[in-house]
């Protein structure tokens, strides 16, 4: 099945200094079925991560995503393969009602320190949609066969 504009959510996006983020290209999938749109670096200079640091990198971005929906910022698996360089608050979210600029948390988790440049992809936005909920109170919950296991109670294999 191929997909079309149709069956896409319209993200609003805006960038909060054109003058100054207009050699940056827009978030956008790599490819025809990446779920994750990869976001860029907007640094003004580049950033030495040192290993254990953490840092908050602008994107020059803000987003309106449509209610019912939000943006998970997740981590590049290759930057955190091959350089331990992950999304400290994994996943992110975005929230439909937040007009301020969209960040990436990353830290250093490997052994050396990693240079983040200007126009980098360091992080990747996935639009998902979102249930709100409403939480009923109630003496007693209904019983299952799991009950209360958990946190590997099932056994590794
Ligand atoms: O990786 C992230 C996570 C959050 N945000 C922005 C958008 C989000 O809507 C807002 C609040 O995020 P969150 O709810 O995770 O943080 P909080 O610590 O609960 O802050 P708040 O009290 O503002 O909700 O911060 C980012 O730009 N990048
Ligand atoms: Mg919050």
């Amino acid at each position: 099945m191929t997909s079309s504009s149709a069956d896409r959510v319209v993200v609003a996006v805006c960038w909060l200094d054109r003058e100054k983020s207009g050699d940056l290209p827009l978030p956008c999938y790599e490819t025809d079925g990446a779920a994750g749109m990869d976001v860029c670096a907007a640094l003004d200079a580049d950033h030495l991560l040192h290993p254990g640091e953490r840092a908050l990198i602008p994107t020059g971005l803000a987003v309106a995503i449509p209610k019912g929906y939000e943006i998970q910022v997740r981590p590049r698996s290759g930057l955190a393969v091959r350089h331990g360089v992950t999304i400290l608050n994994a996943p992110g979210t975005i929230d439909s009602d937040y007009r301020g600029e969209v960040k990436i948390a990353l830290i250093n988790l490997g052994r050396d320190p990693y240079l983040i440049k200007r126009g980098d992809r360091i992080a990747q936005l996935v639009v998902a949609p979102v249930a709100a909920a409403t939480l009923r109170l109630q003496p007693k919950l209904e019983q299952t066969r799991r009950g209360d296991g958990g946190f590997g109670h099932t056994g590794v294999r």
